[in-house]
C-alpha cells in the first residue's frame, strides 16, 4: 500500500471531514517526532500505512454497533490506535499512556483538535485508571497475559478487546487459556499479511 494509497482507504472508508482530521493530527505526530521518540523514526515516511491504516483497521472489527460505546486504549505512545480511532468515530475514548511527554502531547492534541468532550488522557499506567469500556485495544504495549491481567478491572464479560499482535503466537493464546475463559478469533492485518489481530471476547477470570 503505498502513502496515497493508504490515504484513499482512509478517505473512502470514514469521509472527507474525519480525514482532515486525521491529516492536521499526522502533522502533528510528525512535527513533534522531530522532539521526542513517538514512532520509528525509520516509519515517519509511511505514517499513514504503518500507522493510521494500522489503526483504523480496528474501527471495522469493533463493529458498528459498537460506535458509541467507550473505547479505551492502553498505551497510545503518539497516538496509535487510540487517538486516531477518536478522530473517525463517535463515542468516546479513553487513552492511557503513563511516559509523561507522551501524554502531554496527546492532552495537546485533545486540545487543538477540539476533542475535550470526547477525549480523556489517563497519564498513567492501565493497572491505576479506573475506567469500564466495551471496547479494548493495545498495540505493541504487553505480553496477551500481562495485558488481561492489567485491565482486567476495565472490562466486563461484554468488552471486546483489540490486540495487534505481529506474527501471531498460538503459544502464547494456548498459554492464556489457563487463567481465563474466553472467545477469539484472528484477524490477518491489512497492512502486513504477516500480522495479525487478536481479537477476544467474553473474557473472564478462570
Ligand atoms: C511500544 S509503545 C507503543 C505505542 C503505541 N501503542 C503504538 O503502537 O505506536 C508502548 C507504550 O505502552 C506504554 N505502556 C507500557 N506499560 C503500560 C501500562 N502498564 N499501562 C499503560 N501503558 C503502558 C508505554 O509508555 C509506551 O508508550
Amino acid at each position: 500500500m503505498t502513502e496515497d494509497e493508504a490515504r484513499t482507504w482512509v478517505l473512502e472508508r470514514f469521509g472527507p471531514v474525519a480525514t482532515e482530521r486525521v491529516v492536521a493530527f499526522v502533522a502533528m505526530v510528525v512535527e513533534e517526532a522531530a522532539h521526542q521518540n513517538l514512532i520509528a523514526p525509520s516509519t515517519i515516511p509511511t505514517i499513514w500505512e504503518r500507522h493510521v491504516v494500522d489503526s483504523l483497521q480496528l474501527v471495522a472489527l469493533a463493529g458498528p454497533e459498537m460506535h458509541a460505546m467507550r473505547w479505551l486504549d492502553i498505551g497510545t505512545g503518539g497516538g496509535f490506535p487510540g487517538m486516531v480511532v477518536a478522530l473517525v468515530r463517535e463515542g468516546p475514548v479513553d487513552l492511557v499512556e503513563p511516559r509523561r511527554r507522551r501524554a502531554d502531547f496527546l492532552e495537546l492534541c485533545v486540545a487543538r483538535l477540539g476533542l475535550g468532550d470526547q477525549v480523556r488522557v489517563y497519564p498513567t499506567k492501565v493497572e491505576s485508571v479506573t475506567a469500564a469500556a466495551r471496547i479494548i485495544s493495545a498495540r505493541a504495549v504487553a505480553s496477551l497475559e500481562n495485558l488481561l491481567r492489567g485491565a482486567a478491572h476495565c472490562a466486563t464479560t461484554e468488552t471486546r478487546w483489540l490486540l495487534p499482535r505481529g506474527r501471531l503466537d498460538e503459544a502464547e493464546i494456548t498459554a492464556l487459556q489457563k487463567p481465563w475463559h474466553f472467545m477469539f478469533h484472528v484477524e490477518q492485518s491489512v497492512t502486513n499479511p504477516e500480522s495479525s489481530i487478536v481479537v477476544l471476547d467474553r473474557v473472564r477470570a478462570r
